[in-house]
């Protein structure tokens, strides 16, 4: 069978912005368009996925139990249901890879609250093994009707920038419920800041004002959004297309990325060994400090074997080291001292001196 480079797709959005209904209607999309799917149900609290859904985390994690046996609330039973599933990330790796060859999308729907997937390590887990599997895309979903309120706006767009630094997977904005409001003022806002700007001051209260210097700090996410940006409705279907082809640029787009962070891991890599390198060449250098005895310039140890050079250091010692050593001497010879003296050593030194020099020994 021929192998297909596919793409996976992870929905993610605020509680209600329609992600649901967008899986459901992207499916059905590609299954007009005879395209091949594979779909993730990630939410453990959904109570039902309107469409065809291959892997469901229901199946394997009762939301409901986890919150009673860990005594959780609604957000940390769904949290804990998303760590217990990313412990598994190695099947979900063989899952998605294999899926990689036979379909053309793989498509994820997240939890509704967004920060439990986009801030939870699970959240990072799953999206990793998903991009290590295969090209993968962020399809950011945000609900036209609530961010035609410019502070909500740019609080989306916040998130958004954050899910874009977390993840560094391609990103794509689908404004949805396009049936229910005219989206293009979306377009007006990214591509001109200052029509963002006005409109904000309309509002003089303080979340405005914050809002407007967010405003002014996110213009660089503006410009990568207005090519990134596509108008859809669940409902309708409208802007599914555009979605498509959106899709394939963001695979161009993963390709890239992926070129960029093997040539920063070629670099941090590289400036490990630069730093090993050095730190062993220090460390021989100082071994050879200590170990070399430079006559005549050049050193024994370069020329003689360990034992000879003890034998060389006796024949080659015209120190007059006075027996008991006076620690005074500067050669760099050993000097071992001892305490039990013999007997006939004592008589000859004296009593209070029990030092004695080994080499002259
Ligand atoms: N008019 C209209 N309604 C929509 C559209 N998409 C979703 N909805 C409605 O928005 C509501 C929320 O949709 P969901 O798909 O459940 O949203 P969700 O983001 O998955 O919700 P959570 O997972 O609970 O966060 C539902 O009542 C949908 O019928 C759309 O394009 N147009």
């Amino acid at each position: 069978m021929e192998e297909k480079r596919n793409i996976s797709v992870l929905i993610v959005g605020m509680a209600g912005s329609g992600k649901t209904h967008v899986v459901q209607r992207f499916l059905s999309h590609l299954s007009m368009k005879k395209k091949d799917f594979y779909s993730f149900n990630l939410d453990p609290a959904c109570i039902t996925t309107p469409y065809r859904c291959d892997v469901d985390i229901r199946d394997t994690i009762k939301y409901k139990e986890v919150m009673k046996d860990y005594g959780l609330g609604p957000n940390g039973g769904i949290m804990t249901s998303l760590n217990l599933f990313a412990t598994k990330f190695s099947d979900l790796f063989e899952i998605v890879e294999e899926q990689s060859k036979i379909t053309d999308y793989i498509v994820c729907d997240t939890p509704g609250q967004i920060e439990i997937f986009t801030w939870s390590a699970s959240g990072t887990l799953i999206s990793q093994t998903f991009s290590a599997a295969t090209p993968t895309c962020i399809v950011y979903v945000l609900d036209v009707t609530r961010v035609c309120d410019p502070n909500t706006f740019v609080s989306n767009l916040l998130y958004a920038c954050s899910i874009l630094f977390r993840f560094r997977l391609p990103m794509i904005l689908a404004v949805n419920k396009s049936d229910l409001k005219d989206p293009s003022f979306v377009m007006d806002w990214l591509s001109d800041v200052t029509v963002l700007l006005d409109k904000i001051s309309e509002d003089s209260s303080y979340l405005a004002s914050l809002s407007r210097s967010l405003g002014l700090m996110l213009d660089e996410l503006y410009e990568y959004f207005i090519t990134r940006t596509v108008n859809i409705s669940a409902v309708t279907g409208a802007g599914m297309d555009e979605l498509l082809e959106m899709l394939e640029k963001a695979k161009e787009e993963y390709t890239e990325l992926e070129k960029e962070k093997i040539k920063e891991r070629g670099a941090v890599e590289m400036d490990k060994f630069e730093a090993d390198k050095a730190k062993e060449e220090g460390k021989k250098e100082e071994e050879d400090d200590r170990e070399d005895d430079i006559v005549g310039g050049q050193s024994i140890s370069h020329i003689l074997g360990k034992g000879e050079k003890e034998e060389e250091d006796r024949k080659e010692c015209h120190c007059e080291c006075p027996c008991p050593c006076s620690h005074s001497c500067s050669c760099s010879h050993i000097h071992e001292k001892k305490e039990v003296v013999e007997e006939k050593e004592k008589d000859i030194l004296g009593d209070g001196l029990a030092l004695r020099c080994d080499r002259i020994a």
